[in-house]
């Protein structure tokens, strides 16, 4: 106990499912090491330029291929990549602007890159594929993929914002990975950075707790999400969050998992259960926060779970109530709490 806040246990409720962890541990050591050497060595990154894979991204929006309507990122092998610049009359220099993102399977380097000076029709057409806005990607593409868009989307946009020192005004400039760029009037590096946001999901024991901010899709609820201020734990965070936007006191957290979000900057999402008291659960709302928020029952919540996308607006209907989708932790959260339902209620 820390004061009357019980922390039940730090415990992952769901199975990890991350690939790596499933196979052999040399595969995947070998290939963070290699990664490692990628991000702080600029000739073996230049190095891998040459045979790695490239993610386009236009003004931000990624570029995606479909297949039967199934949507997949589009990575252009190098040699590809280059022959496609050379036919639309460009200079393949720009390759070298390419921030660093990963491995694939095979070891090969993965790298994303902002084209958004090219001519985008030209460049659709010759890779055969279609740049899309992120939020509407998020819904073509399967779970597995949108973290390696959206950590690419977002990779590109720290180098567009912080091309000048905080403490001198001088301009900072980047390592060949683009893992942190360097200010040589102060000697400041600067590293890509995700602002750390708590987001819970609160139970009284047989209904859970959403929100929605009046800049939400008509119908959307979402679990209760807050940015950690200066100098506070995820627990601290996620009580005052709870206490500041809905009233209520939480007395029981329990961690479910943790995710990159890209909106509306980089975000870390810290993602928990929570309980209050069933004797208090009268919901107080922060109108400056919450356009509104109110318990829903387990009926509610499965019904909203098989809302796979954004419904349509029928004139002179209320809106649909749905929830955030697969890709969004919140979603996560949901799931498991009306699985857990599922299993008290047998
Ligand atoms: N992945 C998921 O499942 C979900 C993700 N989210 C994400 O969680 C994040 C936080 O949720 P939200 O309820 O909006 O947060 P808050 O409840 O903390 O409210 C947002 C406000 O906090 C202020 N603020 C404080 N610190 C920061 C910071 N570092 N960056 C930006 N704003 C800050 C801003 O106020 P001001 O503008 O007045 O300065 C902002 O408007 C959002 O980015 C949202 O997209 C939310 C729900 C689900
Ligand atoms: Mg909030």
């Amino acid at each position: 106990m820390r004061g009357r806040f019980q922390w039940v246990s730090w415990k992952v409720l769901h199975s990890i499912k991350s690939p790596e962890l499933s196979r052999s541990c040399s595969g995947y050591v070998s290939r963070v090491r290699y990664l490692m050497r990628l991000k702080e060595d600029d000739e073996a990154c230049r190095e891998a330029l040459k045979s790695g894979s490239f993610l386009l991204y236009y003004n931000l929006a990624p570029l995606l291929k479909s297949n039967s309507n199934v949507y997949k990122p589009a990575f252009l092998k190098a040699s590809d990549l280059e022959n496609m610049l050379k036919k639309i009359g460009r200079d393949k220099h720009i390759v070298s602007e390419s921030v660093l993102l990963g491995c694939d399977e095979s070891g090969e380097a993965q790298f994303s890159l902002e084209v958004g000076d090219l001519d985008r029709s030209a460049l659709e057409r010759q890779c055969g594929g279609v740049f899309v806005d992120l939020t509407k990607a998020f819904f073509m593409l399967s779970g597995p993929e949108a973290p390696i868009v959206t950590k690419g989307q977002a990779l590109i946009r720290w180098h567009q914002t912080n091309g000048f020192c905080s403490a001198t005004g001088q301009p900072t400039v980047r390592n060949q990975s683009g893992s942190h760029r360097i200010c040589h009037s102060s000697g400041i590096t600067y590293y890509p950075k995700m602002s750390p946001v708590a987001i819970v999901l609160v139970s009284d024991g047989s209904r859970c707790l959403l929100g929605r901010q009046a800049t939400f899709p008509p119908g959307l609820y979402s679990a209760l999400a807050g940015f950690c201020d200066m100098g506070e734990s995820v627990d601290e965070a996620l009580r005052r969050e709870v206490a500041e936007e809905a009233g209520l006191e939480v007395e029981t957290l329990q961690y479910s998992g943790s995710q990159h979000w890209p909106f509306p900057q980089s975000s870390f999402m810290v993602a928990c259960h929570a309980t209050v008291n069933p004797n208090n659960t009268q919901v107080s709302i922060d109108k400056a926060e919450l356009e509104d928020a109110h318990w829903f029952t387990f009926k509610e919540i499965t019904e909203a779970l098989q809302i796979k996308k954004p419904p349509r607006i029928s004139k002179g209907e209320p809106p649909a109530f749905w929830v955030p989708p697969s890709f969004a932790i919140a979603n996560q959260l949901i799931q498991e709490w009306a699985n857990q339902q599922q299993l008290t209620r047998k």
